[in-house]
């Protein structure tokens, strides 16, 4: 990168062509085939075992984290489980990213000055991975082996050797529960020449039930009167509770621990009733056309009311309204009409009815019988269906008084599924905690049902056209229908859940609500975090109207992202398809959470945020502003030298003023905001810093500025290291933190600078550092010196202009990754990096909207912690802190 010293500022166009964005991008970006494998490097990861044998360390004998050679590594690790039910057939697989990225100089560096020793487990290379959920008819087994052969899911995958060479392992073994382990083993072999080790169907329903319950943060939830709220489980006050997995068949389990559990009632009446019932009496060809019509039902011409035994009366005396049910089927033997004559509809209502309630009722018996306060109910009966989920919740809620809760499972049906996969001992899958998973709802993931078995692993050509068919059928299915009015006549008993007027969404979408879910083994909790249980990261809950208003504002940004994103890759016409394809993608999930806002999870702006970046990465845009960065860079390290000269002229205490001044002024630059974009239309960048800093009046909206002075300034209790989180690329971290970072470094305090691993929006990256302090480091010895000190820059003589006699002996500036991909940060999931770089740390810096004001206003950390931002959005401003936009923050919250 060459600064401009001429002095003359380049301008931000006002139209970025095509070929000038192409141009610019084709001069610095990495090829796309390095940026798809940086992609996937943070956020997958799994810990197979490795075969270590014959092992041998690849790269220079100095380097305490070599990469190691696993000559013997086997790859015919098993990728596939299946729990074959009487109704579904439901498949866990593991897809495995293809090459391990070699450590750049940066971490290897940063590693040895912070003395990351992460122990055997992280020294070697961990492969990615990522968990898949698929579900099959079991009528359509053929199907399902299909699905399994064209992925080569028994063979490892598509990308595994043993499927690249055409090589046949003899004996796969497969690990299978449900009673079609038994049943179907011979047609595995036969078709696939797999054999099927079986596992206990409880043992797997259990395992499974207790992994999700511990490692996914929003498993469980409860769902009244049509509203779902997720619940945070206490890892330690887990157990004893009750699992009700409402298959064909419906089996109650009371669990004690892990391993610990005792099948303690069942019932025939469960969810192959209702669909073979139903089947029967109506025309329907499936099940979700089934439980459909259920939703445009009315059960009372069908079941006996008690209305209708007393005259159209409560029955009040035991509680019990006109509109209970008092009989299910009890009116249609009281006259001479055949099944022709009733509606399908209502039917089906009654039915979905009656064995919810009964299902229910069983199961508040059984937790009665053994104290039991928590009961979730899980299998592919639930489907998500917001109705049957209240009948059950009503049912448990009415009998037990409001005493035990009913609770359901995201990933309901895959319980079994999930057990027999963690049943493969070489995952060490129960190792895994919340902050090794991250789930993420692509376009691409394939699902079942339907026609569409989804794309070949990694085929992005197949994704987009998988994408158009799903954009398709999803003008259908994703618009909003109105809620049933609440009917209640507040007497308690069977009265219809309200949440009956709620659509049915068809399987094909439905499968988005079980995202894929990637272990990332080198995520941490951030070790700093005040009390991590009680953290959460969003400052403001995504709310009905809240959702609404991100909604109309990502919507607005869509087509200017987009268009940055193809020019960035080339603006081919391979760009513009995918550019269409990931702007559908990223409308469909809004729409999606505009009907459902709870449909991926406890859902807030910093994952709403998240999903955008993750989406352009599916789609292959691997940095869409890197154009734009750059050229702010450049901008910006050309009049450097300048602002450095114009600190170093100020006494102390003005000097801390102007520094934190510069940071709040430097952070408006963000592609994010709409207005900040439109600002910078109008004038150069330093024209727009320059304005921006004039601007700064205190006191600022929130303004501890003095006390954080005041700390800064007492000698006798310097700090020791600094963390500072950088937000923006260009005159936001060269013009604001790096200045901030040097006046700790000539304070003599370690500073760790803490970049995003992957690209959002206009972020700094923590690969793009390094070249921009070196660069900043010509003209600074004391950023040279810390520089080399932190192993950042080598041999930095060169070239240098600044002036090093008076400089104190080094302290290091590092540069670490933080593990994200967003511009927010959830501090429960950082890198282990960040982690070990937190261990010294007494003071925290987070900069920019994003990191501190979305996320982390409330959090409370173990040691001082300082937040700078300004506000660059209306609402917000509002919202928080009564104010208005540009107003700026200066938070400072120090530990006693
Ligand atoms: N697409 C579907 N096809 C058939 N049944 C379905 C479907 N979706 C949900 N179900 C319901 O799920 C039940 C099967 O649940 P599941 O947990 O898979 O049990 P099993 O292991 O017995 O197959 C069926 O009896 C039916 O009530
Ligand atoms: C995504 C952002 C949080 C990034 O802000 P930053 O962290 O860079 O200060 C911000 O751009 C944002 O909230 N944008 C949307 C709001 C708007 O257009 O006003
Ligand atoms: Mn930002």
């Amino acid at each position: 990168m060459a600064a401009n010293n001429s002095g003359s500022e380049p301008r931000i166009p006002e139209d970025v062509t095509l070929e000038e964005e192409a141009e610019a991008e084709a001069k610095g970006k990495a090829p796309a085939a390095s940026s798809a494998t940086t992609t996937t490097m943070n956020r997958s990861g799994s810990r197979p075992q490795l075969d270590l044998s014959g092992a041998a360390i690849h790269g220079t004998l100095e380097d305490r984290n070599p990469t190691i050679l696993l000559p013997n590594q086997s790859d015919d690790i098993s990728h596939l489980a299946l729990d074959i039910g009487g109704s579904l057939i439901k498949l866990v697989y593991f897809s495995r990213h293809a090459d391990q990225p070699t450590e750049d100089k940066r971490k290897l560096s940063t590693k040895r000055r912070l003395e990351i020793f992460t122990g055997a487990r992280r020294s070697y290379p961990v492969l990615g991975g990522r968990l898949h959920f698929v579900k099959f008819e079991t009528g359509k087994l053929n199907e399902c082996l299909d699905f399994i052969s064209s992925k080569q899911l028994h063979r490892g995958g598509v990308d595994s050797p043993s499927w690249r060479s055409g090589a046949q392992p003899d004996n796969i073994v497969i690990k299978a529960t449900g009673g079609g382990a038994f049943k179907y083993a011979d047609l595995f072999k036969e078709r696939l020449g797999v054999s099927l080790e079986k596992e206990d169907e409880m043992d797997c329903l259990v395992a499974g039930a207790n992994f999700l319950l511990k490692a996914i943060r929003h498993e469980a939830f409860t769902h009244m009167d049509g509203q779902k709220e997720y619940v945070q489980i206490d890892q330690n006050d887990l157990f004893p509770y009750l699992l009700v997995n409402v298959g064909s068949g419906v089996s109650i389990i009371k669990v004690d621990g892990h391993g610990k559990f005792q099948r303690v009632s069942g019932t025939n009446v469960g969810g192959g009733t209702y669909w073979g019932l139903g089947r029967l009496m109506t025309e329907c060809k499936s099940f979700d056309e089934l439980l459909e019509l259920s939703q445009r039902g009315d059960n009372s011409t069908i079941d006996m009311l008690v209305g209708d035994i007393y005259g159209g009366l409560d029955y009040s005396k035991i509680g019990l309204s006109a509109s209970t049910i008092a009989s299910s089927f009890g009116k249609t033997i009281s006259d001479n009409k055949e099944l022709s004559d009733y509606r399908p509809e209502d039917i089906s209502l009654s039915l979905l009815r009656m064995i919810s309630y009964n299902i229910g009722q069983i199961s508040y018996l059984n937790a009665l019988r053994y104290g039991l306060k928590r009961i979730f109910f899980g299998g592919f009966f639930i489907r998500g269906h917001a109705y049957t989920m209240d009948t059950i919740s009503f049912a448990v809620h009415f009998w037990s008084k409001g005493e035990a809760k009913a609770m359901f499972l995201r990933h309901e049906g895959f319980l079994g599924a999930l057990g027999a996969f963690m049943s493969y001992e070489k995952h060490g899958l129960d190792d895994l905690s919340a902050h090794h998973l991250v789930e993420r709802f692509p376009m691409g993931a394939p699902y079942v049902g339907g026609k569409i078995h989804g794309p070949p692993l990694g085929d992005l050509n197949e994704k987009i056209s998988w994408m158009e068919k799903f954009v398709q059928k999803g003008t259908q299915i994703t618009a909003p229908v109105p809620m049933g009015a609440p009917a209640t006549t507040g007497m308690g008993g069977f009265e219809r859940p309200t949440s009956k007027g709620d659509i049915l969404r068809s399987d094909a979408s439905a499968a988005l609500n079980v995202g894929v879910l990637h272990l990332v083994p080198s995520l941490d909790v951030f070790p700093l975090l005040e009390d991590p249980k009680t953290y959460e990261p969003n400052t403001i809950d995504l709310d009905h109207d809240e959702f609404k208003y991100w909604f109309t504002i990502l919507s607005d940004h869509l087509p200017d992202l987009v268009e940055k994103a193809v020019a960035s890759e080339g603006g081919t016409d391979d760009a513009k398809r995918r550019g269409d394809a990931f702007a559908h993608a990223f409308s469909a999930h809004l729409a999606r959470l505009t009907e459902e806002p709870a449909a991926y999870g406890k859902f807030g702006l910093a994952n709403l945020l998240e999903l955008r970046e993750e989406c352009l990465r599916e789609f292959q845009f691997f940095d869409a502003y890197v154009s734009i960065k750059q050229r702010e860079n450049e901008a910006s390290l050309a009049v450097l030298p300048d602002l450095l000269m114009e600190l170093d002229s100020m006494d102390e205490e003005d000097r801390l003023l102007a520094l934190i001044e510069g940071v709040l002024a430097a952070n408006i630059f963000d592609w994010g905001s709409k207005a900040c974009v439109d600002l910078y239309n109008q004038g150069t960048i330093i024209e727009i810093y320059r304005m921006s800093r004039k601007k700064m009046q205190r006191p600022w909206r929130i303004d501890d500025f003095d006390t954080f002075k005041s700390r800064m300034l007492k000698k006798d209790q310097p700090y020791k290291r600094a963390l500072i989180s950088v937000d923006n690329a260009g005159a936001d971290v060269v013009l604001g933190m790096l200045p901030l970072a040097r006046e700790f470094l000539r304070r003599g305090v370690e500073v760790v600078l803490v970049a995003n691993s992957l690209p959002a929006l206009n972020d700094i990256t923590a690969n793009e550092l390094p070249e921009i302090v070196a660069e900043a480091a010509k003209h600074c010895g004391i950023l040279r010196k810390a520089a080399e000190a932190g192993g950042l820059i080598v041999d930095a003589m060169a070239g240098i202009q600044g002036d090093t006699k008076d400089e104190p002996a080094s302290v290091p500036l590092m540069v670490v990754e933080n593990g994200c991909g967003s511009p927010c940060i959830d501090f429960r999931q950082v890198s282990s990096e960040l982690a070990a770089a937190a261990k010294d740390a007494d003071l925290l810096i987070l900069e920019g909207m994003g990191r501190s004001l979305h996320t982390n206003l409330n959090a409370r950390f173990k040691c001082d912690a300082l937040k700078l931002a300004m506000v660059k959005n209306q609402r917000l401003a509002e919202k928080l802190f009564n104010g208005n936009i540009y107003d700026c923050i200066c938070k400072f919250e120090p530990v006693s």
